[in-house]
């Protein structure tokens, strides 16, 4: 195949390729990393001549140049999978909305459930030779929009981290409708946590402990997940293995380190398997054609039956708020959606069912709001509307600054002495009254520092 001829036949403009786009048709924007740009500011200015476009995407690292245009809510919205900072503030703006789902269930739902989608853009790495365009590090359920996309434009930039994997790691140009090549921008990035703090220090330390050597590790997004990873990198821990949702840059901290090399992981032995990846230039530079690397859609690292099959699986992530009775809200406060259900649910099944594993969801027991007001994280009930990520049933370990507990098979007064007992002292004795109250607190919690 003469795979030049057939690029030249098919590249065109951002201007031309988004004139296939009308009103009410659903469009695929990309995720993460992958989110058009230079699509995005060719669709900004055709956009005001159309109505009710629906757009799909994720976690947003730039705020689109459609969200800026005039009166952008009678134009089109924006269904996202995750919340980033700037798709919560878009949801106040009437522009974006959450689309909740286990995101290990994404693929599948794209490929028998979803409404056809007419246009799907990606950003992508520039073609190899052998006529592929690589996601980056993006296969997440890119390969499932593709089976069901009308149109296919890539959006062609150069700095892309050629990400490699299983399957599903990018598209054949045979599959492309049209070829943009971008003014290829910097790719955007999270940078690197600074120092953590005393809490994640503390937070870490409880975790760090309960880590055999060996173990296989996820690490949730947010900051915290992200700083017990960089802990982890400086403690003693030995043969460590890498089967995440996202990829971070503390993995690329531990690698380097010599912490991982993956000789204990009784799946893809050696390799760091991720579904998506988000952070530094450093981090896209160290995925970038990296073998020990292995990325793969979220179908398969994200079902809980995969990671059962790993043992000694340790899973840690982050939540905004959980209640006496153990249910974690990782995703909202109130109505006010923060993020989203993500892969966590995933983890903390399939860690629970590795040998060996454990979840743990780890926070700072206070949160302090731009006004300076704290409040405790751990709450009697959890606010009206909040969404409950995962179920009380569900819940393993939880882990704040002040201690760790087990709440699996936990009876309702062992949870609200347990949580209580990782509280802030601030909070301990209001907690108690509440507990009372809901007739969950028995003469003999009493035991519970206050
Ligand atoms: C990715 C994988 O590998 S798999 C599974 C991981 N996925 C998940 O865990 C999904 C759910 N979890 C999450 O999305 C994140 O871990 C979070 C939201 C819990 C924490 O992420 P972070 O980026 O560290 O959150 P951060 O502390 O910056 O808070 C985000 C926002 O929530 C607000 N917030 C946080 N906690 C609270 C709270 N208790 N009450 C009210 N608002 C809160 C913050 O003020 C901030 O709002 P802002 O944008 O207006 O400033
Ligand atoms: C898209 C999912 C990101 C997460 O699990 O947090």
């Amino acid at each position: 195949m003469d795979f030049a001829a057939e690029y030249a036949a098919k590249l065109t403009t951002a201007d031309q390729a988004v004139q296939c786009i009308h009103s009410g048709d659903w469009i695929d924007y990309g995720f993460g990393l992958g989110i058009v740009d230079t699509l995005d500011k060719a669709l900004a200015k055709r956009m005001p001549q159309l109505e009710d476009v629906k757009i799909r995407g994720a976690i947003l690292l730039k705020r689109p140049a459609i969200f800026d245009i005039e009166n952008a809510p009678a134009h089109f919205c924006w269904n996202s999978w995750h919340m980033s900072g700037i798709e919560r503030k878009a949801c106040m703006e009437d522009i974006a909305y959450y689309n909740p789902i286990r995101y290990s269930e994404l693929p599948s739902y794209c490929l028998y459930e979803i409404d056809d989608i007419q246009v799907a853009m990606f950003r992508v790495a520039p073609m190899d030779s052998f006529g592929y365009f690589n996601f980056g590090p993006n296969a997440s359920h890119q390969y499932a929009i593709l089976e069901r996309a009308d149109k296919v434009i890539v959006e062609v930039n150069t700095n892309m981290p050629r990400c490699l994997g299983g399957w599903g790691t990018g598209v054949h140009i045979s599959k492309v409708d049209m070829i943009v090549e971008s003014d290829n921008a910097p790719l955007e990035t999270i940078p690197k946590g600074g120092k953590p703090s005393e809490v994640d220090q503390k937070v870490a330390e409880l975790i760090v402990n309960e880590i055999p050597d060996g173990a296989c590790l996820q690490l949730g997004i947010g900051g915290m997940p992200n700083a017990v990873g960089a802990l982890i990198a400086k403690s003693d821990l030995k043969h460590l293995g890498v089967h995440t949702e996202m990829y971070v840059d503390s993995f690329v901290d531990m690698a380097r380190a010599g912490k991982i090399d993956g000789s204990k992981k009784n799946l893809n032995p050696g390799r760091q398997v991720y579904a998506f990846g988000q952070g530094s230039k450093e981090m896209y530079d160290y995925l970038n054609d990296n073998p020990e690397c292995m990325m793969a859609p979220v179908d398969y690292t994200n079902d809980p039956r995969t990671i059962s099959q790993i043992d000694n699986f340790i899973s840690i992530n982050n939540t905004v708020d959980i209640d006496l009775f153990g249910q974690v809200s990782a995703e909202s406060s109130g109505i006010r959606q923060i993020s989203g259900a993500g892969g966590q649910l995933d983890f903390v099944l399939g860690a629970y069912l590795s040998k060996g594993g454990k979840s743990f969801i780890c926070c700072s027991s206070t949160f302090t709001n731009k006004k300076g007001e704290t409040f405790s994280r751990i709450l009697p009930i959890l606010h009206p509307g909040s969404a409950v990520t995962d179920t009380r049933a569900n819940t393993h370990y939880v882990v704040t600054e002040y201690g760790m507990v087990n709440l699996k098979g936990k009876s309702t007064w062992e949870r609200a002495e347990g949580l209580i007992s990782i509280a802030h002292p601030d909070f301990r004795q209001q907690l108690i009254e509440e507990a009372e109250k809901m007739h969950i607190w028995r003469k003999h919690n009493a035991h519970v520092n206050v």
